[in-house]
């Protein structure tokens, strides 16, 4: 695949001007699969892990990569993150299901949440998933009680809230002291976990876990929470005796959604990581653990386009032009919800003229349902085609039936050649679960 210095997809174009994605004709999949319609490149996502293999897992011993699903989940997709060697993240009954049903190696599967319910810790047990992360210790109590009916031990990290904040919106921004996610890092309250853990017949305590947040452009939050964790592994081995074998540093790496977007890559956040908590196991004399990354955006972000038809343009004199689109807030929540920007190419008029500034606006009845403000496109029509990047992590995923509208179907391309895998929902799919 074709990549700028930053390492980027090239935008490239054909003879008949149009947007190629990954060596497939965006406007030839539109006549083949029609609008909205998300487009992603497994190429991108493969890409992706050998970055993590290569810059991470081989370059440090006892490490291991999971796959944040939450960004984008379908069993294909659990089967090229398997293929290339990783394990995935879930937060909910939903994705571990997604996991079973797709073949997934279970002991690779970490399984979050703030709230997990018992059907969910049930089915943890059950499948046999490879770590819990606990969040509380309401969970705590109950996964030992209801490992202690499947006579299972079950292997845990505590997630830790560092206390740090991170330069994101506030939203996706989850470790600071004020957060739902974690255990404080008070130490009356954490202590008492692990004594509770390591007491627990049904449990057993590896470690911590830390997500300090999301879309993030530094390393320093990351590296601030490492120091707090590396002191906390120091405290609770004197004081307590226990020796923590992994730390999960969780995932946030930010991707470019825009020309503005400049992300350093994943060496500029791993490679720091790993020094700052080798220097502090040798100033503490401690054994360095096995340490864990999650990403999700990293991944998937950059693999996806969202392909829609232009329809209705409203042209308001001297103050702007609505360009409206097939689809919108219920495929891409995210700039009604974090302001999030994003570009996009007229997909059938690639080398034209750029002549106009103009608003690309959804179809749902929300006036905050704008997804791009201030495009520059060439002379724009209806039928015309807009192609929006970087759309591939928590769009598909966030995914609505707002408005009644059908959630578009998934198309993934490899090497130029395109397969569908997930068909375009229906009006009667939207209405199936109804029972009167
Ligand atoms: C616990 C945890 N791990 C990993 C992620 C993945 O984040 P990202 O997609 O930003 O890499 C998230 C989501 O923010 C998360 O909550
Ligand atoms: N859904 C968020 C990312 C997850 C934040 C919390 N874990 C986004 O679209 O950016």
């Amino acid at each position: 695949m074709k990549r700028d210095l930053k390492g980027r997809l090239f935008t490239v174009i054909n003879r008949e001007n149009n947007f190629i994605f990954n060596g497939s004709d965006t406007v030839e999949l539109v006549n083949k699969y029609g609008t909205p319609l998300y487009v992603v490149s497994e190429d991108h996502i493969i890409d992706r892990c050998i970055e993590i293999k290569r810059s991470f897992l081989e370059k440090y011993e006892n490490t291991r990569a999971v796959y944040a699903s939450k960004a984008f989940l379908t069993k294909e997709m659990c089967k090229i993150v398997s293929r290339e060697g990783l394990g995935i993240d879930v937060v909910s009954g939903g994705e571990m299901y997604t996991a079973i049903k797709a073949g997934f190696p279970m002991e690779n599967v970490i399984f979050h949440g703030n709230n997990k319910t018992i059907d969910e810790i049930e089915l943890a047990i059950k499948s046999n998933v490879g770590r819990v992360v606990v969040d509380n210790l309401y969970e705590l109590e109950l996964l030992n009680a209801l490992a202690a009916e499947e006579n299972k031990v079950m292997d845990i990290l505590f997630r830790i809230t560092p206390g740090v904040d991170s330069y994101t919106h506030e939203y996706i921004s989850t470790g600071q002291i004020d957060s739902k996610f974690g255990i404080p890092l008070k130490e009356e309250i954490l202590f008492e976990a692990i004594y509770m853990a390591m007491d627990m017949e049904y449990i057993n305590l590896l470690g911590f876990h830390f997500h300090v947040g999301s879309q993030l452009f530094e390393n320093t939050s990351h590296l601030m929470a490492v120091d707090i964790l590396l002191e906390l592994i120091k405290d609770v081995k004197e004081k307590i005796g226990f020796e923590t074998e992994e730390l999960n540093v969780g995932g946030g790496f930010g991707i470019a959604y825009t020309k503005e977007d400049n992300p350093r890559g994943l060496s500029y956040f791993v490679d720091p990581i790993m020094e700052e908590i080798q220097n502090k196991c040798n100033e503490f004399d401690l054994k360095r653990p096995k340490v864990i990354i999650e990403p999700g955006r990293w991944i998937i972000g950059e693999a996806g386009i969202t392909l829609y038809t232009i329809g209705a343009i409203k042209e308001i004199p001297n103050v702007r032009t609505y360009i409206g689109i097939d689809g919108g807030l219920p495929d891409n929540p995210r700039p009604a919800l974090y302001k999030a920007h994003y570009e996009a190419v007229i997909a059938n008029k690639m080398n034209e003229e750029i002549v106009n500034k103009v608003t690309i606006a959804g179809k749902c009845c929300e006036s905050g349902d704008i997804l791009i403000k201030d495009l520059e496109v060439p002379e724009i029509e209806p039928g015309d085609i807009i192609a929006v990047k970087s759309t591939g992590a928590y769009n598909y995923s966030m995914a609505s039936n707002y408005n009644m509208i059908p959630r578009p179907p998934v198309v993934m391309i490899k090497d130029g050649v395109d397969r569908l895998v997930v068909r375009r929902e229906t009006y009667d799919d939207i209405l199936s679960r109804e029972v009167i």
